[in-house]
């Protein structure tokens, strides 16, 4: 028996969570012990995980979206990947669309076990990033667990980091490797459903070069861009006007550090959803 269609599409549940929250913004859920507070000798897991709860509940109904850095957590074996599992369920009963910063790539029958892990079990989350790394072959088990779950995945494109550069921006006959992967994802995008300006398969592209994301963007027209890159990175929201559309849809700006750490995350998050408000509002 064919798996039962999804109720509707990560592109609508974010452009609905985006209107309801007034900007397109995603606090980043990064909880390291060292920042977080704890016991000296205490269990981190539980110090992260408690931290995490307390952000996702000071954020909820602030911001459409949280993002969790997963290697917060796995680093911390299996039960760290437990709290994750808790930290993903509180945020979505607390109406927060979710992220698995996971970065997952392999070939094709390993991916899909990744694509399922994401999409479906007790790490299951709104979307989750992935490498193109191997090649446009080993996306297409994500793409279709996503187009399946009405979830969506985000491919690293063009990341924000200063060593983004020495792969990222190397010439090859079809473009730079950033436009090669970005027509791979435009193409992955084919077939929208009546009435959807994006598919599931978005693009991971840094805030920390401007030019370059917009750049990005013409390129990628059907794809939802994650914005990492704003805050402690140095990224500017009123700089990315550009990646969003007419209805301020089309991009999710996030940021993790600065508003996390903020002495009032609450007021961090209504900070940066202001800033993506405005952006988009110039786009
Ligand atoms: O290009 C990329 C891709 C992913 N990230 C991730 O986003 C957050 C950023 O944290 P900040 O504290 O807002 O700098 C973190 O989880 C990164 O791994 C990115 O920064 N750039």
């Amino acid at each position: 028996m064919a798996a039962p269609a999804p109720a509707s599409s990560f592109a609508t549940r974010l452009a609905a969570a985006v209107d309801r929250r007034g900007g397109a913004a995603c606090v980043g859920l990064d909880p390291v012990l060292e920042k977080v507070p704890h016991r000296n000798g205490g269990d981190p897991v539980a110090a992260i995980e408690a931290f995490s709860l307390r952000v996702v509940e000071a954020v909820a109904g602030l911001v459409p979206a949280v993002k969790l850095q997963m290697a917060c957590f796995e680093r911390y074996g299996s039960r760290g990947v437990a709290a994750a599992e808790r930290v993903l369920g509180a945020a979505g009963e607390a109406e927060l669309l979710t992220i698995a910063d996971a970065k997952r790539g392999d070939i094709g029958v390993s991916a899909a076990h990744y694509a399922a892990a994401f999409t479906a079990g007790p790490l299951a989350a709104d979307a989750v990033t992935v490498s193109p790394y191997l090649g446009f072959d080993t996306l297409v088990p994500f793409r279709e667990a996503a187009a399946a779950a009405g979830t969506g995945v985000f491919v690293l494109v063009r990341t924000s980091n200063p060593g983004g550069d020495d792969l990222q921006s190397l010439r090859t006959p079809g473009g730079g490797v950033a436009e090669v992967v970005a027509a791979g994802i435009e193409r992955m995008n084919g077939g929208l459903q009546a009435g959807e300006a994006y598919g599931p398969v978005g693009a991971v592209v840094g805030a920390t070069r401007p030019a370059v994301a917009e750049a990005l963007r013409v390129r990628m027209p059907r794809s939802i861009l994650l914005v990492p890159g704003i805050g402690a990175q140095g990224g500017d929201p009123a700089a990315l006007s550009a990646l969003f559309d007419a209805r301020g849809h089309g991009a999710l700006l996030t940021a993790s550090r600065s508003v996390i750490y903020a002495e009032d995350p609450a007021e961090g998050a209504r900070r940066l959803v202001a800033a993506a408000a405005q952006a988009a509002d110039r786009g």
